[in-house]
Formats: C-alpha cells, structure tokens, sequence
C-alpha cells in the first residue's frame, strides 16, 4: 500500500497524512456535550467512534470518551486500530460511507485527550542541564555526580496537566533572591517555559514488575508536545533538598493531539554517544535505537526564539521507563513523562527562556520591537514539532500554546 494514497483530497506533503493519524479528543456543535475520539487527517477530524459504526466495525474502543481505553487495549489492538483506520481513509470503497464523518478542524474543540495518571518529569538534555547548572548553582560542577548514571526526574502534579490553549494564570508563591534578606510573597516575576516531549503510557504493568528496555514500544501508546511551565524565582527558594514543588505544578500544558508510536518508525535515530557506561538495565548499546530526531520550534508572540532537536538528548525515553519502573514502581494507563527540557548546543536551540535570557541578563529581542528576559503577562507561547516519515514526509504533532494571564 502506498503512504500516501488517500480518497480525500490531501496536500502530498501534509504532515497529517495516512502516515501519522494521530489520536485526540474532540467536542463539536452537532453534540456539544458529547466527547469523540478523533483522529487528525489533514486540516480534517475523524470522528472515529462515527466512522466504525459506518462501517459496520467494532467501535467501543473507538466510541469512548478519552483514549484510555484504546491505550489500555494493548499494542496489537493499537496496530489493528491503526490498521483499520488506514483502510477507511485509504480504500475508495469507504469514500462514501467514512466521508460523512469527517469534520475541518477549525469547527472542533479539542480537549484533554486520556486522563493522566501519574505525570513525571525527566532532565535528560545535558545542554539543558549544564545550563541550569550554572545559573542555578553557580560555582559548582554544572552536571551532579549521578547525572550520567541515571535519568534524573521527579514526580509532577498529574492534576494540573491542562490542554493547549488552557490559559496559565501566573503562579504566586514565596521568592526570595540570593542577596534579599527574607522571603516575599507575590505573582512570580520569573515566568518560565520548558519545551518537552511527553511519552503516554497504554499498557499497564505489575506492581514488582519493572520493564526493561526492549518493553518500550509494549507500554508506550504515543507521544506528544509539552510545556512545563516554571516559575523560576519560586523554584529557586523552594528546590533545596527535595526539588521542583509548587514553582512547576500551577500548569502544565500538553498538544491535543497524541502521535501513535508506530507512527515513528522513520524518526527512530541511535541516541548520541555516551561517556559513561550505564548500569545493564539502562544499556541500551546492544538494544533497539530509541533516539527520535523531532525537529521542534518554539515561538513567543508568534515569533520563532528557539529550535530545539530532540535527537541530542542523552537518555531515550525507553531508558527513562526502565529507569521509572526498576524500583518495582508499577505503570497506569494514562501515566505521561516528559523528557525534560529539549536544549541543543547552539544558543538558538534552548528549550527556555532562562537559558535563551541566560538568567534575565541578556533579553530577548523580538521582531516586534519588544524584548523579553521572562514572560509577561498576555504572552502566548507555542512549541510545534516535526519529525522524519516515510517517503520523505513528515509527522506533525500539532502544537501545544498557552496565553499567560496575570
Ligand atoms: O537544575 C535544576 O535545579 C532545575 C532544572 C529544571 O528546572 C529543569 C526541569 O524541570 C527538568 C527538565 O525539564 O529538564
Ligand atoms: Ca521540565
Ligand atoms: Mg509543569
């Protein structure tokens, strides 16, 4: 089958493609109170629920409400899902029938796609990590001891995992710089974006039952953009000794759109040379390549500030879950982990703005004659993401946006 033949009358090169079909969660004016399983085709959703009823398919997984029960359904139900909608969008025989339940894009509203259950956040850039480093802990060793040993995270606020275009309402809470004398009380002045990628768990696994490396693509349903916003100047008070608290869990904004995992195939690239031999549960030397080359754009005010590539950072999400469950921790469907800020080398590749500001010391100069340090309030923030196809196309994963309101 070709990858691209579709019935519908789709741009050869749109990055929603037959080759991505990623899932969201959509409400439109026909049922307003009624949340669909869509599937993105173009600038087009599918309402899927509606499409496997019109075929005469089996639809409960697809009739629901959020994606978990999909997720939960296991990977050969996810291939046989994806198969089937391939089928209904490629095969002229379902032109009539599926074409009906298509609606634009632009007449939906998209929600939360799956419940979150647990929300964790790695560290895994080293660019990023040495950056923070030497703001935060100026005069030390940028990179902790344990930094090449194990993926460094910790567990986020699951509850406050909000969808794009939520608006952030700026975060109060104590801040007390390095020369002030006690703490103060406020709206925070040091208003943060982080530009992740996030990993959605589908199948659960066993409490005592880690997973190893090769059990990556068993447990992963999908991928999606995230911003974990930071209030840098409350993180900065309240981090020692037990780490991010209440200056990341106000909001944390994610894509509507979840790309499948099999949708990746082509974007699969070998993670960059370590420097330090891991522990055997993190090896992944001799294990399937779990590096993936996103491509990704961060704007402020609809101006570009930033390109991040995900294909530099030093642990791979397959790490990372092993790394999540080797304690015997068990996985939920719905469990989502970022990956940690996405920082290139280059200036123009940091993932924040406190590395882009580098602290607040060098602002930001926009195109529209304004500068930035951090955010202000009425500033909306978007971080897009392409990454490699078949045939030369690329996967879109939509955006995630959110608008800062004081
Ligand atoms: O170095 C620190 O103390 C703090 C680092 C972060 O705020 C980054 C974080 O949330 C993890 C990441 O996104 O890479
Ligand atoms: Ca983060
Ligand atoms: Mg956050």
């Amino acid at each position: 089958m070709s990858t691209t033949a579709t019935w519908l009358d789709l741009p050869a090169d749109s990055p929603y493609g037959v080759h991505n079909l990623p899932y969201g969660v959509f409400t439109a004016a026909d049922r307003p109170g009624r949340r669909r399983i869509g599937v993105r085709i173009g600038d087009l959703v599918l309402d899927a629920g509606a499409a496997a009823r019109a075929v005469g398919a089996p639809s409960a997984l697809l009739d629901a409400e959020s994606l978990n029960p999909l997720m939960a359904s296991g990977r050969s139900t996810w291939r046989a899902v994806r198969a089937a909608l391939t089928s209904w969008l490629t095969d002229e025989a379902h032109r009539d029938t599926v074409g009906p339940c298509l609606l634009p894009l632009a007449d939906v509203r998209l929600h939360l796609p799956f419940e979150v259950a647990d929300y964790v956040d790695f560290y895994a850039s080293e660019h990023h990590a040495t950056n923070l480093g030497k703001i935060f802990r100026p005069g030390q060793e940028p990179l902790t001891p344990n930094w090449k040993h194990l993926p460094i995270g910790y567990h986020g606020r699951a509850g406050t995992v909000v969808v794009s275009g939520t608006p952030v309402a700026r975060p109060h809470g104590q801040r007390k710089a390095p020369a002030e004398a006690a703490p103060s009380f406020g709206p925070s002045l040091r208003l943060d974006i982080e530009a992740e990628v996030a990993f959605v768990v589908g199948t659960p696994s066993g409490l005592g039952h880690p997973v190893a490396l090769d059990g990556f693509a068993e447990h992963v349903f999908g991928v999606c953009l995230l911003n974990d916003w930071s209030a840098r100047d409350l993180q900065a008070w309240e981090y020692v000794p037990l780490g991010p608290f209440l200056g990341k869990s106000f909001a944390t904004s994610v894509a509507p759109w979840v790309v499948p995992l099999e949708a990746l195939e082509h974007a699969r690239v070998e993670p960059p040379a370590r420097d330090v031999e891991p522990l055997p549960y993190l090896d992944d030397r001799k294990a399937e390549p779990w590096g993936l080359d996103l491509a990704m754009e961060v704007s402020l005010n609809g101006h570009p500030v930033s390109r991040p590539p995900f294909a530099g950072m030093y642990w791979t999400a397959a790490q990372q879950l092993a790394h999540l469950t080797v304690n015997g921790a068990n996985l939920r469907t719905g469990d989502l982990y970022g990956s940690g800020t996405v920082s290139g080398p280059e200036p123009k590749q940091r993932g924040s703005l406190i590395e882009l500001s580098w602290n607040g010391t060098r602002p930001l100069e926009l195109p529209d004659g304004t500068s930035r340090t951090f955010l202000e309030d009425g500033d909306e923030v978007s971080i897009t993401a392409t990454a490699p196809g078949p045939g030369g196309l690329r996967v879109g994963f939509g955006e995630v946006t959110g608008r800062i309101t004081g």
